[in-house]
């Protein structure tokens, strides 16, 4: 069994049956949540021999945030279901391990609260259909701290998951952590109407960097740029949205050239390990997000088990960029892969 897979397993016997089912799952047929993990291992490594790789550096920076290892918490929604400290074990946990993390619009815990036990951290912006109580989320998180604002594009409805038979009752408690004045409870669903025009809306209201998560094609890319956002995360929401999309490893490349270095790319989905790591800088993205493998360790460990996630994945992204032959992330370059046999 991978690591991955073994932590997948600790979860599983930790957690409600529909709460693992909600974090696990995949919409649709699972093709694309199956896909991702797949697009990664077709990515051949080309290793460099006999350099100097006795000392290893993996630490860089994400819209000029230092943190030890090109690896960052992705947004994910409801902590307090996979732990009673939520995201505040999360916040934590990522901070010990030199990291940042992207707390969610569905965060189950106060945002003032995350943002007090937070190293460097970003906010996911659900525009809600509330526009005046996104606006108030934006402010509060702004006010909060957090340093940049990770505007998601891929989910104007969520998706349908059909492991998650609408078993999982999301406690009101969670669900109105930050939203405790809200009578309509329809108002915070996410607006089916959101544009380009929302990337100016958001940095002229929070005057934040603004990047665009769930971008999967290099015209969607330059449009983001071009409507003043400071780069994209090319994501399928770790296969939850459009069942059949492409695998993130597969788009990367095709955003990477569009960009063009005007602005920086993350990329998330199905990154399980340090070569996945090492695979993702060397197509040209400038760090990964990481949504499961972070939950699983939050289920299972609370803080330290996130802790613990981070940096067994980037201790390995060391041994893989060693044995790689690249002893620091600017050494990460296209050479060291090429498109294998599947
Ligand atoms: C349980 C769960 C909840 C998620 N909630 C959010 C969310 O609130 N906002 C968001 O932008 N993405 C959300 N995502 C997507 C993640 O940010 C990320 O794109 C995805 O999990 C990466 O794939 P991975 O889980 O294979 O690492 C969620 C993913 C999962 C698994
Ligand atoms: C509340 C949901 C929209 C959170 C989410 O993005 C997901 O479960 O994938």
């Amino acid at each position: 069994m991978t690591p991955y897979a073994i932590l997948e397993e600790r979860a599983r016997a930790v957690l409600p049956r529909p709460v693992f089912d909600y974090y696990a799952g995949g919409a649709g047929d699972e093709d694309t949540l199956a896909a991702n993990a797949r697009a990664w291992s077709a990515v051949r490594l080309r290793p460099r021999v006999l350099r100097d790789v006795s000392r290893v550096d993996t630490s860089t920076t994400v819209l000029g945030a230092r943190i030890a290892a090109p690896v960052l918490v992705a947004p994910t929604a409801f902590h307090r279901l996979a732990h009673p400290s939520g995201e505040l074990a999360t916040a934590e946990g990522t901070a010990a391990a030199g990291s940042l993390l992207v707390l969610s619009t569905r965060s189950s815990t106060r945002i003032e609260s995350v943002a007090a036990a937070a190293g460097p951290w970003w906010f996911q912006v659900y525009l809600l259909r509330d526009r005046g109580l996104t606006k108030e989320f934006v402010q509060r998180a702004t006010a909060a701290g957090a340093r940049a604002l990770v505007l998601t594009g891929d989910t104007p409805y969520v998706g349908r998951k059909r492991r998650d038979r609408g078993s999982l009752a999301i406690p009101d408690e969670d669900f109105r952590a930050n939203l405790e004045r809200l009578t309509d409870v329809a108002l915070a669903e996410q607006a089916a109407n959101v544009t380009f025009d929302d990337i100016g809306w958001l940095h002229e209201l929070s005057r934040l960097p603004v990047l665009v998560k769930g971008v999967l094609r290099g015209d969607d890319a330059a449009r983001c740029l071009e409507a003043g956002a400071a780069g994209v995360v090319v994501s399928n929401h770790g296969g939850r949205q459009l069942d059949g999309a492409v695998a993130t490893a597969e788009a990367l490349p095709e955003v990477v050239e569009a960009i063009a270095g005007r602005g920086e790319v993350l990329v998330d989905g199905g990154v399980r390990s340090g070569r996945d790591v090492v695979r993702a800088l060397a197509l040209g993205a400038r760090a990964v997000l990481l949504g499961r493998s972070v939950l699983w360790g939050l289920a299972t460990e609370g803080a330290a088990g996130v802790q613990r996630v981070l940096t067994e994945v980037q201790e390995d992204t060391a041994h893989v960029m060693a044995l790689a032959g690249a002893s620091s992330v600017d050494e990460v370059t296209s050479d060291l892969v090429t498109l294998g046999a599947v």
